[in-house]
């Protein structure tokens, strides 16, 4: 399985050259240069297997012969056996036709465990192959900081650098980060937005000298294998709901557009699915643009959902360089110009195209409050208000099929967000029993400006400290 980058300027690599490059060398994101697929009885098969075993099968199909199927079946299941759940994924009805697919029963209480998870072992079998220690550095607005950190903290051959912006995440996503202990990692706070410490992350990756002095990786959902395992629950959700004989819309709370994305990777493998709605707050550019064909960036607002605060959605390029035919010059133009105006039309041919299977719903602050009560009041469940955005855009959701299953993405722990829960629902979730209380855990972070210099020379110095 090879690799090639959106933008169409750098070789062609293999799966793990993939995972550890993060960016492109021209400034695009890897994507496989042609699709794995499932056959329809391939899929109902993965019905009532294990989520470790449908995780291998899914995340094999992108490792080729890099990894060892054996290997990597092993690597699955630690990953998921450190889950709190027994199916690791549960899907819960919440009522007829409605369900919620709970994605937050991992260490950190977020998606993004999933992923992370693997990740995390994915690269200490590679590294310590190789006898290299790399530099992680990760952009987050509140959850994949968190995932990333539990995931690589203390481990040998890697070394992690997370960068948070700065009051602008929940307590608790900030104190899963800067609690740990372990000299492998730092956490920065970063005085501007979490697309400010995106684009310093991007920055960092085109600064050759510096990617090779400090032996520079990325964990966000940039990196390929992050797609790839977020593509897998895709699969065991539907499968439960009678796929592939039956279709699904999923409605995922958005973005970076990694969950989304790797929703459209699972139908490129062959998941029959009805329609991806990417439910976005009022940071809507995601929204706007599958509804009128203008990917504009606006200015970052900060909500009750934090981690969906963010303007510059980074794998909206991988669907545009799909709907634009893999045109890789296209792509890089499109997107070169987009990093200096913050605008793109889409043509009208690659927006139709989004739009068979992509719609946008962007919910308001109110709308989110209202529906943590209301699900609360109709259904006994306590939901985060990232998941409330899901389930305020499923509440007006019409198919063209209403007979359709839709499941929407829970992608944290209510606990995570207990303030904006209480002011929604007036009770305060608790953590569960599993998760260490960190509330009274000394922090250790480091603050500084949204500045890619300055950040770069703090890496430095932090990796070279390391050794
Ligand atoms: C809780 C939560 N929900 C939703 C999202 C949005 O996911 P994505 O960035 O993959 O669009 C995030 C951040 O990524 C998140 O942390
Ligand atoms: N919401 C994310 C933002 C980064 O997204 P990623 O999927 O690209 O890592 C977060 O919580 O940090």
């Amino acid at each position: 399985m090879r690799y090639v980058s959106t933008r169409g300027e750098s070789p062609s690599i293999g799966f793990l050259d993939a995972v550890l490059a993060g960016l492109a060398p021209d400034g695009g994101l890897y994507v496989p240069e042609r699709w794995p697929t499932f056959t329809p009885e391939e899929i109902a098969a993965f019905a009532g297997q294990p989520y470790a075993k449908v995780a291998a099968a899914v995340v094999g199909k992108f490792v080729g012969d890099d990894v060892p199927a054996e290997d990597l079946a092993l690597m699955c299941e630690e990953a998921y056996s450190t889950f709190a759940h027994a199916a690791v994924v549960p899907l819960k009805q919440l009522a007829p036709g409605r369900h919620l697919l709970e994605l937050f029963h991992g260490p950190t209480l977020a998606f993004k465990d999933v992923a992370m998870q693997l990740l995390g072992r994915l690269y200490d079998y590679v590294l310590s192959r190789q006898s290299r220690t790399m530099t992680i550095i990760c952009a987050t607005s509140g959850d994949t900081g968190g995932a990333a950190v539990e995931a690589f903290r203390g481990r040998a051959h890697a070394r992690i650098v997370a960068l948070f912006p700065e009051g602008r995440i929940s307590e608790v996503q900030r104190r899963f980060m800067t609690t740990a202990t372990d000299k492998n990692v730092a956490c920065v706070s970063i005085q501007g937005s979490f697309d400010d410490c995106q684009a310093i992350v991007k920055q960092a990756f085109q600064d050759d000298q510096f990617r090779h002095a400090v032996d520079l990786s990325g964990v966000n959902s940039i990196n390929w294998a992050r797609i790839a395992a977020q593509s897998v629950y895709f699969f065991t959700a539907a499968v439960a709901l009678c796929a592939p004989a039956r279709k699904v819309a999923f409605v995922v709370p958005t973005g970076n557009f990694g969950d989304a994305y790797a929703a459209y990777v699972a139908t490129r493998m062959g998941l029959p699915v009805a329609r991806i709605v990417a439910a976005t707050n009022s940071n809507d550019i995601l929204a706007r643009a599958f509804e009128d064909g203008r990917y504009a960036r606006g200015a970052v607002s900060a909500t009750q959902s934090p981690a969906m605060d963010i303007q510059v959605a980074s794998n909206f390029e991988r669907l545009y360089f799909e709907a634009v035919g893999r045109d890789g010059v296209e792509t890089g133009r499109a997107f070169r110009a987009f990093a200096s105006t913050g605008l793109l039309d889409i043509p009208p041919s690659a927006h139709a195209k989004m739009r068979e299977l992509f719609q946008g719903a962007s919910v308001s602050e109110a709308d989110t409050t209202k529906t943590i009560l209301s699900t609360l009041n109709e259904t006994g469940e306590v939901i985060d208000p990232h998941t409330a955005v899901g389930v305020a855009a499923a509440n007006v959701l019409r198919l063209a099929d209403p007979a359709t299953p839709v499941v929407v993405l829970s992608t944290a722990h209510p606990a995570k967000f207990p303030e904006a829960v209480a002011a929604a629902a007036g009770v305060v979730p608790t953590t569960p029993r599993a998760t260490p209380d960190l509330s009274k855990k000394p922090e250790k972070f480091d603050r500084l400006p949204a500045d890619a210099e300055t950040v770069k020379a703090f890496v430095r110095v932090f990796a070279g400290g390391q050794g």
